[in-house]
């Protein structure tokens, strides 16, 4: 049994095919900033306090009017067939079972009504490409709005595909015989489009949205803090810290380096999440310090569910839960929502 979550990631390894290892694994270019997401972490030491008779620490969450028992979500991740038969069914069951939120990808292999339907008690939250056919994109969230979802995950850092350099060696460019990405199924009949990433899409379309559906928009894939600011002003309900797991851009900073800047641009009026680099619970706690109100994560959940399917999911749930548990005990804290700057130190 993987007692870690890079443990998981090696037994996720010996059971996938490589060239899907490579696709879930993989980043954009020289994957320096899939490297720089998790060195960035271990360059952040914490300062904890003593004697502070805290007790067992509270680690729940509410965001966006959905409940969460611990402040790590699941991150928007394609394929999940491709890691276990049951795919983003197991995901879920296991998202359930937590108490946590599950981002389902536009680019599922299972149609999102599946996927509510096969986990009745998960949080789902929807990602979405805005496809650049207006009239396509409002079935899509239709779809999600029907199924239960409660939130609307935007992803804005893709105006093109990232060119991930693995996916071309192996020739990874199609799902296999039978697997298709179902959310993408051309009004309700038989045939799936494909996904267009447009460089056209804007912060038009952001507002296009927001007059499309009441569901609170999360602009994901947000680097830059002037984005932050423009993020307010259009009226989304949070912002989503993410370079896509440097699958997109390469050379783009290490998320958590980058979420102190973005905290500041935001002052409070939003919740922040970040994703990136996270396999510790020490992890999800630099970012709250600094300022994060949830994480996500993406290739852990992957690990564990091509590991052992929906135990597995539960079983790398469960790790982040309790290693943030016993993180905040050791610092001397009663909650994460007490968690603050201060204990944290570069080094
Ligand atoms: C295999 C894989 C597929 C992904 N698919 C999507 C996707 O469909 N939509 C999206 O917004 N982000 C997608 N992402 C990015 C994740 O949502 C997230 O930003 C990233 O995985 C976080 O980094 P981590 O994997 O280090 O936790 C994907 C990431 C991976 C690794
Ligand atoms: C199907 C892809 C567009 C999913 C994705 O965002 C990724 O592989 O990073």
């Amino acid at each position: 049994m993987p007692a870690t979550i890079r443990e998981f990631e090696a037994v996720a390894r010996d059971r996938l095919d490589p060239a899907h290892y490579d696709y879930f694994a993989g980043g954009a270019g020289d994957e320096v900033t899939v490297r720089a997401n998790e060195a960035a972490f271990a360059r952040l030491a914490l300062l904890p306090r003593v004697l502070r008779g805290a007790g067992s620490p509270e680690i729940g969450v509410t965001l966006l009017g959905s409940r969460a028992e611990m402040p790590v979500l699941v991150a928007p991740t394609a394929f999940h067939r491709l890691a276990d038969p049951e795919g983003e069914k197991a995901t879920a069951r296991a998202v359930a079972a937590a108490g946590t939120i599950m981002i389902v990808s536009m680019a599922a292999t299972v149609a999102v009504e599946d996927v509510a339907a096969a986990a009745p008690g998960a949080t789902l939250w929807f990602q979405l490409y805005v496809q650049p056919d207006m009239a396509f994109t409002e079935a899509i969230v239709r779809r999600a709005e029907a199924a239960g979802c409660a939130a609307l995950v935007v992803t804005v850092d893709s105006p093109a595909r990232g060119r991930r350099d693995r996916e071309v060696r192996r020739g990874f460019d199609d799902l296999p015989e039978g697997m298709r990405c179902e959310n993408l199924r051309d009004d309700g009949g038989e045939s799936v489009r494909p996904i267009v990433m447009s460089p056209a899409i804007s912060w038009e379309h952001v507002d296009a949205l927001r007059r499309m559906t009441r569901l609170p928009l999360v602009l994901k894939g947000v680097t830059h803090p002037a984005d932050a600011r423009l993020a307010l002003e259009h009226g989304v309900s949070a912002v989503y810290v993410s370079n896509h797991g440097g699958r997109q851009l390469d050379t783009v900073p290490a998320t958590v380096d980058l979420l102190p800047d973005i905290v500041a641009a935001v002052r409070g009026a939003v919740p922040v999440l970040v994703d990136g680099g996270i396999r510790r619970g020490t992890d999800v706690v630099k970012a709250l310090a600094l300022g994060a109100s949830a994480v996500a994560v993406g290739r852990p959940v992957v690990w564990g569910l091509a590991a052992d399917g929906e135990c597995g999911v539960a079983r790398v749930l469960g790790l982040l839960r309790d290693e943030v548990e016993h993180a905040l005990t050791l610092c001397g804290l009663a909650s994460s929502h007490d968690l603050e700057p201060g204990l944290v130190r570069r080094c």
